[in-house]
């Protein structure tokens, strides 16, 4: 059986004021696929999944998702959707046990089933001792995960992570790609969008590279590697975004760095 498309960008530009940050983006997605979205600071990569999120508007081209249009749909696709973002607003009052039922409640769980469902993925994590703490008690890496719980609670189908390893642990680190691996093997989706390149590199089954919002490479790892002659990703993504300088750079940096130092 062929592979079903979940995610489709056809020719899609977005311009803030006259600024132009995607240039004609052309990406079909298919089930089970982990893309490694990645690219240089402000290469476009956070306004691609906010504007498929719907999270931004005011777009050219076309966006489907599970084969609907999002212009011309209801939101009933959302609910099919899992999203981890790169700052997250937290509601820090909140417990972890309100924040997740509430986001579970959102999604469309009962508050039973949220509730029973919250409480075993946070003491799968280590957290069930918290369930009952304010998230502003929270370090970083705990809130992490009440963000990657939440994103998971509703058993969407097609996952967004932005950046969704940020403050975790080596441990913690080594189980998320696990569950990652193991949602595609479901059939889960998983666009990821990361600056990690050695984590992208082992988990992505396709990597998409953004560079002044265009595509300018898109394979799997083996594929990038063929044709760059670069034995790791952060060697291709170096070359294909044209950045041999970070010697001299660090060099002027230290230099400036240690000027003008009064004795
Ligand atoms: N709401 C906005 N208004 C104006 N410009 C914006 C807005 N959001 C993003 N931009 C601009 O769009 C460009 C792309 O930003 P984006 O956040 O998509 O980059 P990114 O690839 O995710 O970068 P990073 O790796 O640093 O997270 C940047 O130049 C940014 O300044």
């Amino acid at each position: 059986m062929e592979p079903q498309k979940i995610l489709s960008l056809v020719n899609v530009s977005k311009s803030f004021g006259n600024k132009q940050v995607l240039s004609g983006i052309n990406l079909d997605v298919y089930e089970g696929q982990i893309i490694g979205y990645i690219g240089p600071n402000g290469a476009g990569k956070s306004t691609t999944v906010k504007l498929i999120l719907g999270l931004i508007e005011g777009y050219s081209g076309m966006i489907e998702i599970f084969g609907e249009n999002i212009q011309k749909s209801d939101y009933t696709y959302k609910k099919r959707i899992g999203y981890v973002p790169e700052t997250a607003e937290l509601y820090e009052n909140l417990t972890a046990f309100e924040f997740l039922i509430f986001t579970g409640e959102m999604y469309g769980l009962t508050s039973e089933k949220a509730e029973e469902k919250a409480f075993s993925l946070m003491k799968e994590f280590g957290l069930e001792g918290a369930f009952h703490q304010r998230l502003s008690s929270f370090s970083k890496g705990m809130k992490q995960k009440v963000l990657i719980i939440s994103s998971l609670l509703h058993d969407p189908d097609l996952l967004f992570y932005d950046e969704p390893l940020s403050g975790l642990d080596a441990n913690s680190v080594m189980v998320i790609k696990e569950i990652l691996a193991k949602l595609a093997e479901q059939g889960k989706t998983i666009f990821y969008s990361s600056h990690i390149m050695d984590v992208v590199e082992k988990i992505s089954n396709r990597i998409v590279l953004l560079v002044n919002g265009e595509v300018v490479a898109d394979g799997s790892f083996e594929e990038l590697k063929q044709q760059s002659q670069e034995g790791s990703l952060e060697g291709i993504f170096n070359q294909l975004t044209g950045f041999t300088e970070h010697e001299e750079i660090a060099e002027r940096f230290v230099q400036t760095v240690s000027e003008g130092k009064r004795l």
